[in-house]
């Protein structure tokens, strides 16, 4: 039977692959405190709706970094989506592009970005940013000639994690599989996770480019504040779901402290544990312009290629819609702060 939400699409990913593989996927970083405060902290957030509105069908478009996209969800960067199905990020842009949705591509993409453009996705290019800064700005000038709409900095990762179901079937990709967007044999030890990589870094980019700069892992507000000051053109309040610093606080918590740092001078995005429209409410209403997933993506892609990541979004989009209508509001673009109250069951009430 088909999945009817984005939990679905995980039991049915599960059922379909290697058990280290769904490890790999499904895996955060050490003992998964992090991995489960994304979700956990979704469920304690409570929505208190406005009646009789008549607010009508809600808008869901808007238009981020220039872009128009059809409602405020992306594709979060994931590496290696030819793990997940044959096809890979070529399947994923596709439903991309169907959805009209913002596909972040990766890095570690098993697919070139020039091929993953192709598909007619709007593309914004996630790098972490390599100590050579030769080859850093390489991969720049590639993105800015494949028409990617944006540079995605990963800055939550001066290292990789260490263990223990993430890390897994990290080093060695299977026969066939390489990373194309690396250069060279697409080798993954072609790139280094540099704790020597700073604000520094980001200046000098801001200098090599004129693409919008997206700073990605951002959770405390004076960083938010910093990456304002240092020329980003957006942020994403991320903890890399969960997978690099474990006990790092839920995204959902750090959000409304960075929308107040922020204060409207870019856009705030969000990624981790997103899973209904609710989700995504609760999200706009505490600040952020628009949300990312991660996982329901590989979900989708794994469970049905290009058909299953186009459900997957098609479910979010039809659970926003609905939440949208049920809390009485016409439009994503304008959520409401005390639509939202600390007040679910794990608050002990
Ligand atoms: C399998 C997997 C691979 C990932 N690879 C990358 C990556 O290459 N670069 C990156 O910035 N984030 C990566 N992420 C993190 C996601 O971009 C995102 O922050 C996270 O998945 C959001 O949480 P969610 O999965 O709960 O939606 C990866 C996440 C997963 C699950
Ligand atoms: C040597 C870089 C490994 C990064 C792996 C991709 C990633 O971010 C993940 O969470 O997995």
């Amino acid at each position: 039977m088909e999945p009817v939400n984005l939990r679905e699409y995980e039991t049915a990913a599960r059922d379909k692959l290697d058990p280290g593989l769904y490890g790999y996927f499904a895996g955060g970083a050490q003992d998964e405190v992090t991995l489960g405060a994304n979700e956990a902290a979704f469920r304690r957030l409570m929505l208190v709706p406005r009646v009789l509105t008549g607010a009508g069908e809600p808008a869901l478009d808007l238009t981020l970094l220039g872009r128009q996209t059809s409602m405020p969800v992306l594709v979060a960067p994931s590496a290696f989506h030819r793990l997940a199905h044959p096809e890979g990020e070529l399947a994923t842009g596709r439903a991309a592009a169907q959805a009209g949705v913002i596909m972040i591509n990766a890095m570690l993409s098993t697919v070139a970005m020039e091929d993953v453009a192709a598909t007619g996705a709007t593309l914004w290019f996630q790098l972490y940013l390599q100590p050579d800064l030769g080859y850093t700005e390489q991969l720049v000038r590639r993105a800015e000639a494949a028409g990617c709409r944006a540079l995605v900095i990963t800055v939550d990762s001066p290292a990789l994690r260490t263990g223990e179901r993430a890390r897994s079937a990290l080093l060695d990709l299977p026969p066939g599989l390489s990373c194309p967007n690396l250069g060279g044999a697409g080798d993954i030890r072609q790139v280094t996770l540099s704790p020597e990589i700073s604000w520094r870094h980001i200046d000098w980019l801001r200098g090599v480019t004129s693409l919008p700069i997206v700073l990605k892992g951002i959770l405390h507000q004076a960083d938010a504040a910093l990456a304002v000051a240092h020329g980003a053109d957006a942020v994403i309040v991320s903890n890399h779901g969960g997978r690099q610093l474990d006990t790092a606080p839920a995204t959902i918590d750090r959000l409304p402290l960075i929308a107040e740092a922020v204060d409207g001078r870019v856009p705030v995005l969000l990624d981790g544990g997103v899973r209904r429209g609710t989700d995504v409410v609760k999200a706009l209403a505490l600040g952020a312009t628009a949300v990312a997933i991660g996982r329901p993506v590989v979900w989708g892609l794994t469970t049905a290629g290009a058909d299953g990541v186009a459900h997957v979004l098609a479910l979010l989009r039809a659970e926003l819609a609905n939440a949208l209508t049920l809390c009485g509001l016409g439009s994503a673009g304008q959520v409401p702060r005390d639509l939202v109250v600390n007040d679910g069951p794990a608050a002990g009430r």
